[in-house]
Parts: C-alpha cells; sequence; structure tokens
C-alpha cells in the first residue's frame, strides 16, 4: 500500500501480492544492496546538501550538508515526511515531492510559479530558486534541483533534491538590480542630457547607445529614432553640444571632442552658447565628455542659460553696486552693515572696513528728531520700505542731507534677511531749492521778506493774535524824497542807502517782528503783538530816529521817513486791509509834512479817496481852465514901495471851491502834473507882470519852483523861451526854491543855478531855516534872496528862539551879501522887530493877501500908502 492508501484488491489477493512485492524488493535490496551503500556514500559524502525521498516521500537520506545548513540531525527526519516542514513551515509539497508525483506543470506552476524551470541538464529534473523565510538563522535564497530516482523498469521510486544556497549571490544580484534601477531613474529623471556613445571602426565612428528623456527633450527626438544611429552629420551631433539646431562647426568640435576622449581616455568639457538676434543668451550648455570603462563614451549636457542670466544678471548688479552715483549700504536683519558700494564712500568718508559690521547710527547727526526711528521702522513693517530725506553727518562731521529710499529683502519664509539703501547726497539741491524758496520770498536787494511773503506772515501774525486775543500793528514805511536821493546819487548809492535802512529798521524792532520790503523805498514792519509794554508810536519814534542818523554811503545828512500805522484787530481782519490802511495812512503822514506818523483812521479812507479825485480833477484842470495865479504884494518898508509881487496858484475847483495849494501841489508833483502846471504859472505870471509893467507897474515877479521843474533838464529854455514869449526882461524875475529843494539838489545841481543867474532871472530861497541848510552850499550857490520861513516871523513875537533864528538869518544873509524878505507878516509887532534888525523887504496879510490879477491891480494904490506909512518912522 502507498502512502496514499491507493489499493483496491481484495484482502487475500493483496496480501499475497504484496507478499510478492516485498520478497521482491528484498531481493533487489539484496541485489542492489552494495549499489545502495555506494549511493548513500556519495550522497552523505556530498558538500551539497541533499536528500532524498522514496516513492512515499518519505526521507531516506538527508546527508550532513542538510544537516548542517538546516540544524536537523538526519536521524529526526530520515524515515519522516518532515521535510516539507523544514523549508516551508507547512504542509506543502517540495519539488522533490513533485517529482515523485510526476506532478503536471500546474502544480509546479502553483507551487514555484516564475521561479522554476526543466532542468537543461538531467531529464525529468526541475530546479527552482525561492527565499525560504522560515529559514533559521533567517530568510535564505536556495536554487535547488530535484531528479527522479528510477528502478530497473524506469519507474520512479523516489527523488533526489540538492540545494544550493545562493543567498549571497541573490542579495548581490538584487543589490546590482537596485543599484541598476537608481542609476536607470537617475538616467531617466536627471535634467542633464546624457547621451552614451558606441564607439565603431576604432574609436573614428559612434552610434548613439542610450540617451536619457533630457536628451530627447533637448534634441526634440526620441530615443528610439536615434539609438543606433551614426554620429557622422552635425544634426546627429546637435544634442551633445546644444539644443535645438546647432552650427556645423560646433557640431564638428564635438564629434572632435568625442573622438579624442574615445583615444586619450581624458574628460573633456566644452562650454556652448547661442544668442538671439538681439545677443541676448538663448542656451547655454556645458558638455562633459567622459569615456565610461566599457569604452563607451558619455555626453552629459547642462544646460546653464538661466544661471549664466543669473550671473550675467548678478554681474550686471554687482556692476551698477560698484558704479552707481547713488550710496548704497546693505544690512543684515538686525540693522549691521554688511556692504557698501564706493559712492557710499565718496559720500559719507567712510570706507568698506569702516562701515561694515557697523549700524547705519554711524551717520546719524542728531537732527533728524526722536520719533524718527520709529516712523522708518513702522513703514518698513508695513509697506516693505520707506522713503524719504534724511540729515546725516559725514566722517569728517558734516552735516549732509540725502534722498533714501529703505527697502527690506524677505527670505524664503518671509521674514526680513537685508535692508538694502540707496541714497543721494541732495545737500546741494536743498541749498539751491532753499535758495530759491528764498529768492521767491526775499528781497534780492535788503534780503527781507518781499510781499508775498509778508503776506503770509501778517496772516500768521494775525492767526496768533486772533489765538492769543491781542492785536498787531502794521507800520508803513516810505522815505522820504528817495527819489531825489536816487536821482542825485545814483542807483547803487540809492541801494546801499536801502540796504542801510533795511539794517537800520531791523535793529529797532524785536527778532519776532517781521521787517519785509515792498519794493522801492517802502518797508513795512509787523508788530506782532502790541500788547507788549513797547507802545507803537515808541517804536515808530525810534525809526525816525534812526533814519536821522548819518549815512556815509551815499553821504546824506538825514533821511526822513513817513510812517502810517494800520491795526489789527481795529482797522482790518486781513493782510490785505491792514496794508491798504497803512498805507492810506502813510500818505497822511506824506502829506502832513513828512518824517511823521499816522495813524490810520476811517476818515483817512475819505481823504484818500478825495485825493484821489482830486488827482483825476486835477489832470483835467488846466484844460478846464480851473486854474488862477494869485498875486501877493511885496513892500520895501524902508524905500517905503511896493516893490515886487509873488505868483501863487490857486485851483478854483468846479465842486469843491478853491482848493490849498498845500493840498494839490503835492500831488501834482507826485502825478508828475507839476511841470506844465508850473510852466503854466510862469508863463500866465510873465504875461501879467509885463501887463503890469506896460501900466507903468514896474515890479519885480517871484515865482515858485517845485523840486520836479529844477530837474526838468529843459527849464533853463523853458524859462528863456517863456520870457522871450512874453517879453519880461529877465532881472524882473525871482524864482523861488525851497531850502529843501536847494540842499538836496545843490551838489549837482550848481550847473543849472549858474544857468539860470547867466539868464540874469534871481534865485531865493524859500522858507529858508527850515530846511537844514549845510551853509557851505550857500557860500557856492549864486543865490540873492533868503526868505524866512513864516513860522518864525509869527513867533519871533513871542519866542526867544524865532526871534534868535530871524536876527540870525538876517545878519547871514548881510554876511553873505544877499537880501533877505520876511514872510508872513502879519502884525505890526512883527514888523517893528523885523525894522529893528535892519529887514526891510516884507510881505505878509499885513499889507495883503494874495489875490487876483484884477485885485492886485486895483489894490496896488492903496498898498503904495500902507508901505509909505509904514515907512515912516513909528511914533
Ligand atoms: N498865514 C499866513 N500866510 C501867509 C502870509 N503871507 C503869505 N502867506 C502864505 O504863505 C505862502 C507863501 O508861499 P510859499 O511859502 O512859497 O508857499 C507856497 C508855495 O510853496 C506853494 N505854491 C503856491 N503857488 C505855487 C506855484 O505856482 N508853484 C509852486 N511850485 N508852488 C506854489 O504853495 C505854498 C502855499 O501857498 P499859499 O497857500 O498861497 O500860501 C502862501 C501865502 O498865501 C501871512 O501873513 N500869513
Amino acid at each position: 500500500m502507498t502512502d496514499n492508501g491507493r489499493s483496491a484488491a481484495p484482502a487475500n489477493r493483496r496480501d499475497h501480492r504484496e507478499c510478492d512485492a516485498l520478497t521482491e524488493r528484498r531481493r533487489i535490496k539484496v541485489e542492489h544492496g552494495s549499489e545502495r551503500d555506494c549511493l548513500s556514500q556519495i550522497i552523505e559524502g556530498s558538500p551539497v546538501p541533499t536528500f532524498v525521498i522514496d516513492e512515499n516521500h518519505v526521507v531516506t537520506h538527508w546527508n550532513r550538508a542538510c544537516e548542517a545548513i538546516f540544524s536537523v540531525p538526519a536521524a529526526t527526519i530520515i524515515g519522516t515526511r518532515r521535510q516539507r516542514e523544514i523549508f516551508y513551515g507547512k504542509d506543502r509539497p517540495c519539488l522533490a515531492d513533485l517529482i515523485v508525483d510526476q506532478a503536471g506543470e500546474e502544480a509546479y506552476e502553483r507551487y514555484y510559479g516564475g521561479k522554476y524551470r526543466k532542468s537543461a541538464l538531467i531529464s525529468g529534473a526541475y530546479e527552482a530558486e525561492d527565499l525560504f523565510p522560515v529559514f533559521q538563522g533567517g530568510p535564505h535564497w536556495l536554487f535547488f534541483t530535484a531528479a527522479p530516482l528510477f528502478d530497473k523498469n524506469g519507474t520512479i521510486v523516489g527523488a533526489v533534491e540538492t540545494l544550493q544556497d545562493v543567498t549571497d549571490r541573490k542579495l548581490a544580484e538584487m543589490a546590482f538590480l537596485a543599484s541598476e534601477r537608481r542609476f536607470r531613474d537617475l538616467f531617466e529623471t536627471m535634467s542633464d542630457s546624457v547621451v552614451i556613445l558606441q564607439p565603431q571602426d576604432e574609436g573614428t565612428e559612434f552610434v548613439v547607445a542610450d540617451m536619457n528623456p533630457a536628451a530627447e527633450a533637448a534634441c526634440l527626438t526620441d530615443r528610439d529614432q536615434m539609438v543606433g544611429k551614426p554620429l557622422r552629420d552635425a544634426a546627429s551631433a546637435a544634442p551633445l553640444a546644444t539644443a535645438g539646431p546647432v552650427s556645423t562647426e560646433t557640431a564638428l568640435a564635438t564629434l572632435d571632442a568625442v573622438r579624442r576622449v574615445w583615444r586619450t581616455g581624458r574628460p573633456e568639457s566644452r562650454f556652448s552658447i547661442q544668442h538671439d538676434e538681439g545677443g541676448k543668451a538663448l542656451d547655454c550648455r556645458n558638455t562633459h565628455f567622459i569615456r565610461l570603462p566599457t569604452g563607451e563614451i558619455a555626453c552629459l549636457s547642462e544646460d546653464v542659460t538661466e544661471r549664466e542670466r543669473n550671473q550675467a544678471e548678478l554681474e550686471m548688479a554687482a556692476s551698477v553696486f560698484r558704479h552707481t552715483v547713488e550710496g548704497i549700504f546693505v544690512t543684515d536683519a538686525r540693522g549691521i552693515i554688511v556692504s557698501v558700494n564706493p559712492a557710499f564712500t565718496r559720500i559719507t568718508g567712510y570706507d568698506e572696513q569702516e562701515a561694515v559690521g557697523q549700524s547705519p547710527r554711524l551717520l546719524r547727526s542728531g537732527l533728524q528728531g526722536d520719533d524718527f526711528p520709529g516712523i522708518l521702522w513702522e513703514s518698513l513693517k508695513k509697506e516693505g520700505s520707506w522713503q524719504g530725506q534724511i540729515w546725516n553727518r559725514r566722517k569728517n562731521g558734516e552735516i549732509f542731507l540725502e534722498w533714501a529710499t529703505i527697502t527690506q529683502v524677505l527670505d524664503a519664509q518671509g521674514r526680513p534677511s537685508r535692508y538694502v539703501a540707496i541714497f543721494n547726497d541732495i545737500t546741494d539741491l536743498h541749498r539751491k531749492d532753499e535758495q530759491i524758496k528764498h529768492q521767491a520770498y526775499h528781497d534780492a536787494l535788503t534780503g527781507l521778506p518781499n510781499r508775498l511773503l509778508l503776506s503770509k506772515r501778517i496772516e500768521q501774525a494775525i492767526a496768533v493774535a486772533r489765538r492769543n486775543g491781542h492785536g498787531i500793528a502794521l507800520l508803513f514805511i516810505d522815505l522820504d524824497h528817495f527819489k531825489t536821493i536816487n536821482d542825485c546819487f545814483g542807483h547803487d548809492m540809492g541801494d546801499k542807502l536801502l540796504i542801510e535802512v533795511a539794517r537800520r529798521l531791523k535793529s529797532c524792532v524785536r527778532d519776532s517782528d517781521t521787517v519785509a520790503r515792498l519794493g522801492g523805498d517802502e518797508f513795512i514792519i509787523v508788530i506782532g503783538d502790541t500788547s507788549l509794554p513797547e507802545s507803537v508810536s515808541h517804536v515808530c519814534h525810534r525809526i525816525l530816529k534812526s533814519l536821522r542818523q548819518h549815512f556815509s554811503e551815499p553821504e546824506v545828512e538825514v533821511v526822513t521817513g513817513s510812517i502810517g500805522i494800520s491795526q489789527f484787530p481795529e482797522d482790518g481782519g486781513d493782510a490785505e486791509t491792514l496794508l491798504k490802511h497803512a498805507d492810506i495812512a502813510m500818505y497822511e503822514s506824506k502829506r502832513r509834512s513828512r518824517n511823521t506818523i499816522s495813524f490810520f483812521t476811517a476818515d483817512m479812507t475819505h481823504k484818500m479817496m478825495r485825493r484821489l479825485e482830486l488827482e483825476s480833477d486835477l489832470r483835467r484842470s488846466i484844460d478846464h481852465a480851473e486854474l488862477e495865479v494869485y498875486y501877493q504884494p511885496k513892500a520895501d518898508i524902508t524905500a517905503g514901495d511896493i516893490y515886487g509881487m509873488e505868483a501863487l496858484l490857486r485851483w478854483r475847483h468846479p465842486i469843491r471851491g478853491m482848493v490849498p495849494p498845500d493840498e494839490f501841489i503835492p500831488l501834482a508833483e507826485e502825478i508828475g502834473m507839476i511841470v506844465p502846471i508850473g510852466e503854466w504859472v510862469l508863463r500866465t505870471a510873465c504875461r501879467d507882470a509885463m501887463g503890469l509893467h506896460a501900466a507903468g507897474q514896474r515890479l519885480h515877479l517871484s515865482v515858485n519852483l517845485s523840486m520836479q521843474q529844477f530837474r526838468d533838464p529843459d527849464l533853463v529854455a523853458r524859462i528863456a523861451g517863456i520870457l522871450a514869449e512874453t517879453g519880461l526882461a529877465p532881472e524882473w524875475l525871482e524864482l523861488e526854491l525851497t531850502e529843501t529843494i536847494i540842499m538836496t539838489e545843490a551838489t549837482q545841481s550848481i550847473e543849472a543855478f549858474n544857468q539860470i543867474k547867466r539868464l540874469g532871472v534871481a534865485l531865493s530861497i524859500d522858507d529858508f531855516g527850515t530846511g537844514y541848510s549845510s551853509l557851505s552850499y550857500l557860500t557856492k550857490l549864486p543865490i540873492d534872496t533868503l526868505k524866512i520861513d513864516r513860522s518864525f516871523i509869527q513867533h519871533c513875537g513871542h519866542d526867544g528862539n524865532s526871534a534868535t533864528v530871524v536876527s540870525a538869518i538876517i545878519n547871514l544873509a548881510a554876511q553873505l551879501g544877499h537880501s533877505v524878505v520876511a514872510e508872513g507878516v502879519e502884525t505890526v509887532a512883527q514888523l517893528a522887530f523885523l525894522r529893528e534888525r535892519k529887514c526891510s523887504m516884507i510881505q505878509g496879510y499885513l499889507l495883503g493877501r494874495p489875490v487876483p490879477l484884477s485885485e492886485f491891480t486895483t489894490n496896488l494904490a492903496r498898498w503904495g500908502k500902507i508901505v509909505a506909512a509904514l515907512a515912516s518912522p513909528i511914533a
């Protein structure tokens, strides 16, 4: 019976047959006993682990090599079927079992799927290789061969299985495969293109053996098309040199390199670059040629276009950094300088060694304000950058202004890693800017604020005054007769005088007050706080006093000024109104004898309006025949006769009536009308005098001459013309000039005086005693008469000083050989005083007022009698 119990014969027959079989086996055993012993010995002595099973799958042999590798003694397994458990840890057939069973392919496939094969050497034998995880000492790879054992009849009576521990080989193989896999993966996935070339014909030709996907992509082809292709032409060589088309020259150079590397075994590298039409690098490659141990050539081509571009950009940035005119410094995240450029050194004076490792505080000037760092960091945090002006200090201590842009550089995690500061030195620009601003707001000549800045200052002062509840005052200062000074001494000197005036004005007020120049000789002072103890009029008087001090350039004894004052809030609530009202007040000062101050009053506006109307009316006055000449007699009380008459202008205004000359003559002077009016007076007076002469009244004629008339270059010609025209002989004409005119014009006009004198016309100084005459001029000028100002005459009776002045003038005139006329004689007492002082020429209401010609003519006889009476000694 077999172990699978396959028996169908009846028991008696079976027993009989079994008995026969056993007998037969024993016979065979006996016959082959020695043969088996021999085989057992071979198996036993084999170094190859071997075991044998019989047709019942029972182990019959388990050699020592098996004992060794499985640590299972033969005694414990022979005669059992434990081989299955030993190999597989469970009851499943071994290869030898399948042989004994003569199993079909499906059984081999089932138990050794993919890992078995028929033995090529031994008929009916199978080989397999498998991993045995339950092996002692860990899993083992075994290669095993099982072959059938036959009896003489060719019946399988067992199987022998040899085992080979191939673990080391298998591991090595697996390691190799893994390595191969790894390198293949690398080859397949690497970004550099790799082409493997196989040499042909002793290294004269090469064919493509392999190429990776990067190389396929680079040469826009695929491996199948390229493998086996010889590298004879440029097109085939292209992928080795660069992606895309390549010049023949480059391709041949590449082939040469490949051949050379194959011959010498020395690796070579080539760098190739292709540009677009604009010169931009399109494709840059580093290709390395290496001879492999197999004799193949590996061409590794690395695309360095991006790197080259980055490099080019870096070089450009570095060049910009080195050569830019802007100073640049870079700090680390803590704000420590890590790099500076040459412009930084040029601007700050600190070289790289001195700056690197320092904080930017190295440049701190202390002028930036305490809140600056906070503002800067806040902006860097919020905006990532900051831009603005910074006052810094150079190494030499000099302060400079820079326009800086500070930018934060973030790292990959978005944290600030660097700060880059780029700055320009804008100190000069700033200075120029300041200069331009200064020029826009300041008067070029005196450096004082101009009208523009003045308006701002006034508005500011008003705002402060409103807040603090105090007042401000505007002083409008106009120099008296500045035009004359300018004309006499020239513009350069006029400018010098204005500069000195500006200096003096500034010295008269507080630093907080504003002194401005509107132009010409007009200055404005803003007194910012009138609540302070010193009154505005005090300041004004100090100014006038300061102006009256001697000026050395030009050499002017006295400069006077007229000051108009307007005040906030009384006279206006804005700069324009206050200025206008101060201007009106200044005109009032001008009108009132100048060298004085006037506070603005509402009435002044009215007067100003009146003045404006007058001005326009005056322009029409000659044409409208509104002007008249009145005459006042002059008497010689010693001779007892009327010897002359003074022509005095009158304006009979159609609505206002008679306008006094004091009111309209300065206006006529101001608006330039005095020259034609004066000419008209002279002509009219000469004609009237001639009329009197013709009527037998041969009187001397005095005519007033204004400053402007005197300056008229055609004056002499005009006088000569009028004399000729009217027929009046020059010796009958006397021109009266005020002392002020004479003193102002004296230096320049001695020639004009002489010319008038040469005409035969006499000259007299009017209002003498009021104008600070320089006595030396009196001796130089061809003067005939001094007219004592009526203010002295009027007071000479009761004011000792006036009496003294009158006496002095009379004596002076006598000494200099001039005649002397006392004007404004109104009383007999005055007359007596004058007569006593031997002053015989008089003019005044005592004798007669200025009257029209007709009246004058009528009165002449009466006046003659009075004078004659006066001439007789007073009882
Ligand atoms: N209170 C008082 N006054 C007396 C007396 N005697 C004469 N007067 C006034 O004194 C002024 C004398 O003229 P003036 O000093 O040249 O002063 C003149 C003169 O400077 C100027 N003026 C008058 N007519 C002319 C003119 O045709 N041309 C120029 N350039 N100026 C003129 O106007 C000024 C004033 O002229 P009037 O008002 O006419 O005033 C005249 C005259 O009326 C007197 O006893 N008592």
